[in-house]
Formats: C-alpha cells, structure tokens, sequence
C-alpha cells in the first residue's frame, strides 16, 4: 500500500514565504557550506498536490560519473524563462535571487523538479557539476515539499559528514565549492514513506 502524504493539521490556506533573513549557515570546509531554512513555505498543502497532479513528469537518465545511470524519480526542469507552475515559486525565485545577488552575482534562473514517489525513488551521490560548478563556485537553492526525506553530504568520495531531514517546506541552498569539492545524495528507505516533490533552482549553465 502506498503511504500518503499527510497534510499539516494546521497549514494555513495562503501559501507565503517566510523571511530569509532566518537562513542558518553551516560551514563545510573546502570552500563549501549550506544555509537552511526550515518551514519556509507555509500553506504548501494544496501546490504540493499540484505540483504531483500537473508537472509534466518523465522518467529521468542522467549522466553521473562519466556513464548514464537510471536515476529513480521522474523529474522536469523548467528552462531559463519558462512559466513556473505556481506564482509563488516566481516569488520564491525572486526572493533568493535577491537575497544572494552580492554573494552570488547572477540570478537564480531553472527550476529542476524532482518527483520522489516512495522510499524507492532516490538519487545517487553526485556533485550538480556538469555546466559551471564544475570549476566554479555556485549556489542551488533547494525547496522540500511533502514527504521528509533525508539529503546527505559528504567531501566528494568521503564518508557521511552531514545529514538534513528536509520536510514540507524547508529550504536548502547549497553554496560555495559545494558541487565539486562535496557530493550529496538523497538515499533509499525502507521505512514507509510518502511522496516527496523537490524543486531545485539553480543559475545558468548550473545542472
Ligand atoms: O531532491 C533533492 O533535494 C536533491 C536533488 C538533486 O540533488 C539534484 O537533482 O541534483
Ligand atoms: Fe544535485
């Protein structure tokens, strides 16, 4: 039996972002670090269940580690300039833009989204080091809807260092060297767990 995604008993209607002034960063080393934000996105009940319903889902192979691998989970990406499927993902673009524009010099631009259907859909270890963050330092700003799950960290080829519970509207931004000094990875479970949605977004020429 699928497990369900269980609404917040007390998610309020409008959905609205919180103040980003409240990111907490952690220093990593090698240049790297994140900053989260946990509950972020408040009233995200009903675009979670959007976002499942009306994405354009497809299966997704991706180039990891110099060969192609499965990777289970359906994703989508909307392009540089491509309508968002909710205006307060516009909102929540635009704020992160704004937010980093010193530290980051160049606007957030693609929003990948990742569908993770059940404990089974994963992505394996890797650095989001195809285009620029492969020789530059970056930022992918990372918003969590529905189901926990757990994103992990770790010096690129080391063992486990940090490990986040991202829930139903936490942020996470990635930042510094982060893609190719550290990897990260979203692992199976065998505990019983709902769908989660991921929408990553990302500046230009950052996959
Ligand atoms: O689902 C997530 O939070 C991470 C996704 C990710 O790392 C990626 O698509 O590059
Ligand atoms: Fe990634």
């Amino acid at each position: 039996m699928p497990v369900a995604f269980q609404p917040s008993l007390f998610d309020e209607d409008r959905t609205a972002l919180g103040d980003l002034a409240d990111l907490r960063r952690t220093t990593l080393g090698d240049g790297a670090w994140v900053d989260v934000l946990p509950g972020w996105l408040h009233g995200a009940d009903e675009l979670f269940a959007r976002l499942v319903r009306e994405v354009p889902w497809r299966s997704e192979s991706r180039e990891m580690y110099d060969r192609i691998v499965d990777v289970p989970r359906l994703v989508h990406t909307y392009g540089v300039g491509a309508e968002l499927p909710d205006p307060v993902l516009t909102e929540a673009r635009d704020a992160l833009t704004a937010h980093y524009a010193d530290e980051l010099g160049e606007p957030f631009v693609t929003a990948g989204c990742c569908y993770y259907r059940d404990g089974q859909d994963s992505v394996a270890w890797h650095g989001d080091n195809l285009g620029r963050g492969r020789t530059r330092d970056t930022m992918v700003a990372i918003v969590s809807f529905g189901s926990p799950r757990k994103l992990l960290l770790r010096p690129r080829g080391g063992s486990v260092a940090v490990t986040h519970a991202l829930g139903h509207g936490d942020l996470l931004v990635m930042g510094g060297s982060c893609q190719r000094t550290w990897e990260h990875a979203v692992p199976k479970t065998s505990r019983p767990v709902g769908p989660r949605v991921s929408v990553q977004f990302r500046p230009l020429n950052v996959f």
